[in-house]
Formats: structure tokens, sequence, C-alpha cells
């Protein structure tokens, strides 16, 4: 069997011919993935949880990596079964979002809340192609401004619990969202004291958000079609045709693919970027017994040795830290998270070293409530300004290298982005569309020189990340967190100027030890991206 890219359908597809070992079933069937580039992954291994979701292990070339995909199972599909192994080349998995043994949602109701796309009958201003945050605020903020907006994505449940700063979300009119506020937030590096950011952190409902933005594309009167992006054309007159699975066909003056970091298939990516790195992590929600952690304080980074150097080479390899967010005193979710590698680390391994820290702790679960596994792309290549199809959220490259984070960003760029489409749709006709690239104000709207001056320095502080050691994050976090507020927020929310950004490489440089400081300076003058950097900013 062979499937192309990481969707939905084709993990259910593999699910559906009996790979691996599906609901008992010791069928086995060789499977072939291809990422978006037309890369090879083979698989090594995987398991099926339960109806919806899976987790699938893939190689690719000498690596290996773990995918899994939450979806909904089709068996009615037909897939051509064909003999699969396909010479590996080297490539990075394309592919974010991850679930397994979530207590699924109920399905969501798209199409009995908004009206459906009609095909053919009229040209829409804008398809927005994807259901995720990105996408549903970016239709909504677009409709309000009176363009006729169609969605297109398959229709489920958001899947992801996401952990905001409550300030930027109350900024953004979503304080209704969050489900739990701690009024604190701590980060522990050694035995020593712990470091108190400030700030309130909070978890956002996964339901609620979705509701919300659904209500507001409802409101501003989105039609919705519930089906899958093929591909997208352009036409003689100078549309876009949307070629959705079923030979529907919607046309429409802009498209803009706001579908997850495994949107390759639609756009194209600027070539000889930077490689791809992974943020990987597994966490779980329990009822335990002996919660070390005051219920009071959200944990963003605990990087302590809980093993007293039993696991070092693992440690040395790949450096993780707990996240937890304490519900109650004995409810908590708790996440090993590796906040960056250039391979992913496996889930397997992950999940080893959260259930040993939780032993070390003395941490008993008596029951687990929910089961999450996180694959984050970070980094990578910006897509190509040059396309007519326009892209928003993670497929426009916009997760924070740094950190993986990019809920709050999509959220609160949608109205500007939104009011740019909705400028060059008002300037220009069909014709106009062919014979000039009328797209090119929004994606400069996105990226900005300004922009890509703060990504390469976060493509920098990537790269750093990724070559220390658990001794060398240890440090550097503890010069970063001893940066002013107004830095070390400013790097976090995306918000310091490309000036700003100066000034804060300055002040670490000043107050890092001198170890730090050494490295600090070999990166910039030894590493590509500093380079990257320095032309980056360089550049008029
Ligand atoms: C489910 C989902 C969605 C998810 C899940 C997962 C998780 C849990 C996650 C989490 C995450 C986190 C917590 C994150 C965090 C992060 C952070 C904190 C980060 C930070 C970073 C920082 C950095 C990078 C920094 C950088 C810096 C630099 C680069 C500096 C530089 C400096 C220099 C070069 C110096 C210069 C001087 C002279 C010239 C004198």
């Amino acid at each position: 069997m062979e499937c192309i890219g990481f969707g939905a359908q084709n993990v259910a597809a593999m699910v559906v011919s009996g790979w691996p070992n599906v609901k008992g079933s010791s069928r086995r069937k060789r499977v072939v993935l291809r990422d978006n580039h037309h890369h090879v992954f083979h698989h090594v291994g995987g398991r099926y949880s339960n109806s919806r979701a899976m987790v699938v292990q893939v190689r690719c070339g000498s690596r290996r990596t773990t995918a899994s995909e939450s979806c909904v199972v089709d068996k009615e599909e037909k897939f051509a079964d064909q003999e699969d192994y396909i010479k590996a080349g080297g490539s990075e998995l394309l592919y974010v979002q991850m679930q397994q043994r979530k207590q699924m949602d109920q399905q969501s109701k798209f199409s009995d809340k908004m009206p459906e796309i009609s095909a053919g009958n009229s040209i829409l201003d804008l398809v927005v192609i994807g259901c995720g945050p990105a996408g549903l605020a970016l239709a909504a903020e677009s409709a309000k401004l009176g363009l006729t907006v169609g969605l297109i994505g398959p229709d489920v449940p958001f899947t992801n619990n996401y952990g905001v700063w409550e300030d930027e979300f109350k900024d953004l009119g979503l304080a209704g969202c969050i489900e739990h506020v701690w009024r604190d937030t701590v980060v522990y590096l050694d035995d020593n004291d712990p470091i108190f950011i400030g700030r309130a952190y909070g978890r956002v409902s996964r339901h609620l958000l979705h509701e919300e933005l659904l209500r507001r594309c409802v409101e501003s009167g989105v039609s919705y079609l519930s089906s899958k992006v093929e591909r997208i054309v352009e036409a003689a007159t100078g549309h876009s045709l949307v070629e959705c699975e079923g030979s529907i066909v919607i046309p429409c003056r802009l498209a803009t693919v706001a579908s997850g970091a495994a949107s390759g298939k639609l756009l194209q990516y600027e070539l000889g970027g930077p490689r791809v790195s992974v943020q990987t992590a597994y966490g779980v929600e329990v009822e335990v017994e002996n919660n070390p952690y005051d219920p009071n304080l959200m944990v963003f980074m605990d990087y302590r040795d809980y093993m007293r150097g039993k696991v070092e080479s693992l440690e040395a390899e790949f450096p993780t830290f707990l996240y937890a967010m304490p519900m109650s005193p004995t409810r908590v979710f708790f996440e090993e998270t590796c906040l960056a590698s250039k391979d992913a680390m496996p889930f397997e391994l992950l999940k080893k070293k959260l259930m040993s820290r939780l032993d070390t702790l003395g941490v008993r679960i008596i029951k687990t409530y929910e089961e999450e596994w996180s694959y984050i792309p970070v980094g990578g290549s910006l897509p190509n300004t040059e396309q007519k199809n326009l892209a928003f959220g993670a497929a426009a490259s916009m997760v924070h290298p740094a950190t993986g984070y990019s809920v709050v960003r999509s959220l609160s760029e949608a109205p500007k982005y939104a009011s740019a489409i909705a400028n060059i749709l008002k300037q220009g006709q069909a014709k106009d569309m062919m014979t000039r690239n009328i797209s090119a104000q929004a994606w400069n709207t996105l990226w900005p020189q300004e922009r890509k001056r703060q990504r390469a320095f976060f493509l920098f502080g990537l790269a750093l990340i990724l070559q220390l050691d658990i001794e060398g994050i240890r440090t550097f976090f503890q010069t970063f967190f001893r940066l002013p507020n107004w830095m070390s927020q400013g790097f976090l929310g995306s918000s310091l100027s490309s000036t700003d950004l100066l000034l804060f490489a300055f002040y670490m440089f000043v107050i890092a030890p001198n170890d730090l400081r050494k490295c600090l300076i070999q990166h910039l003058l030894s590493d590509p991206t500093g380079a990257t950097m320095v032309r980056t900013y360089l550049a008029i």
C-alpha cells in the first residue's frame, strides 16, 4: 500500500487495510508514506489505540521518527494496494498534530451551523482550506469585512489543549475560552531556587475555543464544505479552482491554505532554507497520589535532574523537561517535552522518561484520563511569496521556531491579514490576478522584511538550543529567565522588533556566565544561521 501525505485519510487507509495490528488483528502490511515533497518514509512499527487515533512510526533514510494523527476511519475508502518499498531519500517529516487515546469529543456540526458551499453556482471571494484555529479565525475575519468566504476541511473537533499566557489570550477577546488559570508560572532548572515568571498561564478549552471560532464564522456568514482539497489550479479566467475529493470544484478569486504544516502539497516553499527540526512531547492527564506540585502554579519547565545522572547518555542526547498543569491537588496534566531536536525524539522514549521521572518523584498514577502525543515541526523554510495561493498559520511557517507556539500569533494576525486580502480583492479583477502577482501584497503583510529579520534571529536561537546538552540548556535558561520581563516575554510572544532582539542578544551576553558567552560568540561566528541572520538583517 502506498499513501501520499500524512492526512487523516491516509492514516485511516492504513488502519482500514489492517495495519498494523489493528484492533488485535495480526495482519501486517508493508507501508510506504511519502511526505509532501515526495520523500519516502518506511514503516517500522506502530500501534493503533482506539477507534479514532493512532501512532505511526516511520523511518526515513537512516533516521527513525514517529508521527501520529487523529483520524476518522472511513471503512468505505478504497485504496490501491501496491507493492511499495521505494528507496528512502533524506528528508524531514513535515507533519504537526498528534493525539492518542484521547477521549475524542462529539463531532462538531459545522454543516448544521453554516450554509454549505454550493459548487459552481457563484465565485467565492476567498476559500480558506483548513478548519483549525488559524483557518477558522481567518475565515471569520475575512467574512466580517464583507468577503464571500468558503471554508473547506474535515469536520473534526480540535484535539489539542493549548496552553497560553492569560494576558495574551484576554487581549484577543478569548478569555472565556480559558478553562483553568494559574496565577503564576514557575521554572525549575536545578535544585536551587525555582524561578517565578510572574505571569498568569491558562489552559484553553479546545471545545470552547472551537465553539467560539465557529460562532464567529457563523455570525459573519462563512459557508462550509466538509471535504479534502486535492489541488488548486488556476483557471484561464484568472480564478482559482479548488479541487476537492469526489470531483467537487470550488471556484474562487483567492485561496488560502491553513491546513497545518503538512500543507506542502498545496504550496511551494523557498528552496535551500534551514532544515526542519522537531518539538515532541508525550503527555498524560492523570489522577495521582503524592503530587509534588503546588496547584496554584503552572510548571512551565522542570529541567531538574530527576534521575541523578542515571540516564546520562539519554539526557545528553535528548534533553527534555516536564511541563505540568496541576488542575487540582490530585489531577495533573504532565507532559515530557523535547523543546527541539534535529530528529524526532521517539515517543516511547518520552513516555519512558516521563514515567521514570514521576516514579522518582514518588507520584503514583491512579487513573489516566487522556494521553497526548505532540509533534511540531519548527524552523524550516518560508513559503515562496511569488505564488498566487496564500497560506496562514503553521502552513505559512508561523510557528515560533524557538518555542513551538503558534496559536496566539495566528489568532492575533488574522484580522490584519484578512484586511490585506480584502484590499487586494477590492483592487484587482480576475484578469489582473493573471498578469501581476497581486497576492504579493498579502504575503508582504504576513512576512515583511521586519518579520523575516525576527525569524532569522529565532532560527539562530533554535540552532543554538539544538547544540546544547542538558547542562548547557540549564545555564542557558538560567540566563534567559534573568532578562528583564519585557525581553523574555517579548521573545516568547514574538513581539520584540528586530532591533529589540539585538538588544536582547547583547543583554543576554552581558548577564551570561563566561562559558555561555563563549558559546554565543562561537555560534554567531561559526553557525550558518548566524551568517543568514546577519545577511537578513542587512537586506533592505
Ligand atoms: C499540545 C501542544 C500544542 C504542545 C505541547 C508541547 C509543549 C508542552 C510545549 C512547551 C514548550 C515550551 C514551554 C517552550 C518554551 C520555550 C522557551 C522558554 C524558549 C526560549 C528560547 C530562547 C532563545 C532561543 C534565546 C536565544 C538567545 C540568543 C540567540 C542570544 C544570542 C546572543 C549573542 C549572539 C550575543 C551577541 C553579543 C555580542 C555581539 C556582544
